[in-house]
């Protein structure tokens, strides 16, 4: 603070008079007064009268007063403190100020008292104002650190979205959040169009996605927002409702004044717009802002033209790795590929023990349609030939084609060699029907080579060239056909067609039958079992042996009809024996396709629970008198399911017979954990138990576990008085062969049985 001086403390007023007047006693205010000779203004000062002189004295004038004290003074530069300490000194009211002669004023305690408090006022008075604007200060200080808290954070954002290299779902997101928090917009919003100018990526900021529902996707191609784009051009503007092309806002849109947008292109490329509306402080977009926008959409823009290329890059491989692999007109894997596929399916094949087909298919007189149709509709034919082919294949299958009319057809996993010969043949009959190209009623046909790995050979090219050998022999052989490499294939592949087609009509041309086979109880000489034997007297083949076409009807599927026809009429006869008064049992042989059917949505219980429960419900058997055959092989596959159907066999009362028992490998334990009643013992066994002492010793082993196990014992095919008595010393139960009886037409069986109950009674 400045010193206090004695000029800044003057007394006011002092009232200038002259040696000879006398002071206005009376007076109610009496002030200090600056006495002088001669003149108040140019005369010589001759002292200070204070008003307490005048009370003294009131009859003085002012010489008498002046002359009556001595007149001390001070110069006007002098401390305050010094006048303080002269007026307390002399007990002195007030000081004359004199700049050398001449009178300036005066000081007293009381002016210097004022001017001290006046001067305290005012720095108060200051120093409030000072704080108000401490103050004011410190909070623009503070907004302007939070301010820069936030562009901080926001360019960091912004930051880490350029770094990106490629298109990623938070880019744009992250990428407009920051932006418009580095501008301090109160909306943002970033468009991206794909090639065909639609918008592709729409993501915004500082509306809620309820809003931006509602508005849909801010309109872009006239409007000013289709400027940018179409212009490559960014567009600032302080209120954006003037500007010409504003075609408005789109209902539900908050109302925006000034708008900042930007183009995001590279090299002429326009792959869309940023755009921003209203800043938070209200003022429009600065120049500044416009730069930063430009300088992220520039960003921007690198990476989408980043992403293109890869994506182009992609493309341009996808269709090479296409062209190389695929064959251009039908879309089918060429040579390369089926090379490929062939490979795999080799060594699949090997190690799995199983086979692979090559069809050679090439269309019979292709070059003939194709002069005639013309060779674009001749390209149709080919395509459409390939897609019949395609729907005749499983998954899996390969179809190529290898140029010109020739495909070439790959079947991994063969069990069967007669499973190409089937392909083959859907593959023809898929021919049968014309092909309607461009108005041309087109009728083709193949002429079809098979060979088979490892059979035929172990390389790709020495099973396309055999197949295609065997193609020619197809040709040469009249079209229309195929044929395998080898003729023992080729017969092979034959039979099995011409018996598949007879067996499949057996059925409904009646050509199949029962026949039945006593069972004699050794002790008492009854018959107590017949079992069901299936004969097939086809017209063309003549009597097929069960043995001929039983495998083959289990691998085509056919076991599963013929069987529930077993079923039906074995348990039909039993009932008719069992109304005649003779209740035998009947023995029906299972198949082991039978129990491994895969049970559907469509039946609640296993298809052959199904088969047996419709056939005793239909026949209204008992099922006590029902006796179901099946093999060791059976009991083996699907332990815990065959299980559980053999469970509820049992409880339904049929019983459960083991076929040719001693030829399986299986383990005895079995016997115990399946609810078993009859063992059978193999007639091999019996045929030579007179003569070879094993089989003797492998028949008396079995009888013995099986009494251990309470189980009957059944011995087949016995033909000799010999065999018999060597079964009943062993204490079999049960026998079963020529000696007794052959297989019975079923007219003959009520005679048999009469005639036999006859004899025993
Ligand atoms: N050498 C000789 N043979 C005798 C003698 N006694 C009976 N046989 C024959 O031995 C076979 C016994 O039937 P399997 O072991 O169940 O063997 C059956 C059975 O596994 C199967 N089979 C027969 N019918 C059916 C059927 O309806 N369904 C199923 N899944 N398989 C059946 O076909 C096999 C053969 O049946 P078949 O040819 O009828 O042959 C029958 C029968 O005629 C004999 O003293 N000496």
């Amino acid at each position: 603070m400045e010193r206090l001086l004695v000029r800044d403390c003057l007394c006011d007023p002092v009232v200038r008079v002259l040696e000879e007047e006398r002071p206005d006693y009376a007076s109610a205010n009496l002030p200090l007064y600056a006495v002088f000779r001669d003149s108040t203004t140019t005369g010589a000062f001759c002292g200070l009268v204070a008003p307490q002189d005048i009370i003294q004295h009131p009859n003085w004038i002012f010489a008498d007063l002046t002359e009556h004290r001595e007149c001390l003074s001070v110069g006007p530069t002098a401390e305050v403190r010094r006048a303080m300490t002269l007026m307390n000194q002399q007990g002195l009211e007030a000081l004359a100020v004199l700049d050398g002669p001449n009178f300036v004023g005066a000081v007293s305690r009381q002016s210097i008292l004022e001017t001290l408090l006046k001067r305290e006022r005012l720095l108060l008075l200051q120093s409030r104002r000072l704080n108000r604007s401490l103050e004011t200060e410190r909070n623009r200080i503070r907004s302007w650190s939070d301010k820069l808290a936030r562009l901080h954070e926001a360019s960091r954002s912004l930051l880490t979205v350029l770094k990106h290299t490629s298109l990623q779902n938070d880019l744009f997101e992250t990428g407009i959040d920051a932006l418009t928090r580095l501008l301090e917009a109160r909306y943002g919003a970033i468009g991206i169009l794909d090639e065909a100018g639609k918008l592709s990526h729409f993501v915004y900021t500082g509306i809620s996605p309820e809003l931006a529902q509602r508005i849909g996707q801010f309109p872009q191609g006239k409007g000013l927002l289709g400027v940018v784009i179409q212009d490559n051009v960014s567009l600032r503007l302080a209120d954006l409702s003037t500007h010409p092309s504003s075609s408005g806002f789109p209902a539900h849109h908050p109302p925006m004044k000034s708008l900042l947008a930007v183009p995001i292109s590279h090299q002429g490329h326009v792959y869309g717009r940023i755009y921003l509306c209203d800043k938070e402080n209200g003022e429009p977009f600065s120049a500044n802002d416009e730069e930063l926008a430009l300088s992220f959409a520039y960003s921007l823009s690198l990476i989408l033209d980043n992403a293109r290329e890869i994506e182009e890059v992609k493309q341009a491989r996808k269709s090479l790795n296409y062209m190389a692999h695929f064959d251009a007109l039908t879309g089918l894997p060429n040579r390369t590929l089926l090379k490929d596929r062939f490979e795999q399916a080799i060594s699949h094949a090997h190690r799995s023990k199983e086979k692979v087909g090559v069809l050679f298919l090439d269309l019979d007189n292709f070059k003939v349609v194709n002069d005639t149709i013309g060779h674009t509709s001749g390209d149709a034919l080919l395509r459409a030939v390939a897609s019949r082919i395609g729907q005749c294949l499983r998954d899996g299958d390969t179809a190529a084609r290898l140029g010109g009319d020739e495909f070439i057809v790959m079947l991994p996993d063969l069990s069967e060699v007669q499973d190409a010969a089937k392909v083959a043949g859907k593959i023809l009959e898929s021919l049968h029907s014309s092909f309607d190209i461009d108005r041309h009623e087109v009728f083709v046909s193949f002429s079809i080579g098979i060979s088979v790995y490892p059979d035929d050979s172990k390389d790709m090219e020495g099973l396309l060239a055999n197949a295609d050998s065997a193609m020619y022999y197809a040709k040469k052989l009249g079209k229309n056909n195929y044929q395998f490499f080898t003729p023992e294939m080729n017969r092979t592949a034959q039979n099995y067609m011409k018996l598949e087609k007879h067996l499949r009509r057996a059925m409904e041309q009646g050509e199949i039958e029962l026949y039945y086979q006593p069972q004699i109880d050794l002790a008492t000489g009854k018959v107590i079992c017949m079992e069901a034997l299936i004969r097939w007297f086809s017209a063309e083949l003549g009597a097929v042996p069960p043995g001929d076409f039983i495998p083959f009807a289990e691998e085509s599927g056919l076991i599963l009809p013929i069987g529930a026809w077993v079923l039906k009429t074995a348990c039909a006869q039993a009932k008719l024996w069992e109304t005649a008064g003779l209740a035998i049992r009947v023995a029906v042989n299972l198949s082991s396709r039978q129990f491994h059917q895969v049970q559907t949505a469509q039946h609640a219980r296993h298809p052959l629970l199904d088969a047996v429960l419709d056939a005793l419900d239909a026949s209204g058997l008992p099922p006590a008198l029902l006796e179901l055959e099946i093999t060791e092989g059976i009991l083996m596959r699907q332990l815990d399911s065959t299980m559980e159907i053999l469970n509820i066999l049992k409880d339904i009362g049929v019983r459960i017979s083991i076929d040719d028992f001693g030829t399986g490998y299986s383990s005895l334990s079995y016997l115990k954990r399946f609810p078993i009643d009859v063992l059978k013992i193999d007639k091999s066994f019996v045929n030579d138990i007179t003569k070879d002492p094993n089989d003797k010793a492998i028949v008396s082993a079995i009888t013995v576990m099986a009494q251990q196990l309470k189980l009957e014992v059944v011995a087949e095919g016995v033909e000799s008085t010999a065999q018999m008595t060597y079964l009943r010393e062993l204490r079999c139960n049960y026998v079963q062969g020529y000696f007794f009886s052959k297989p019975l037409a079923t007219g003959q069986v009520l005679p048999f049985l009469r005639q036999s109950a006859a004899a025993t009674d």
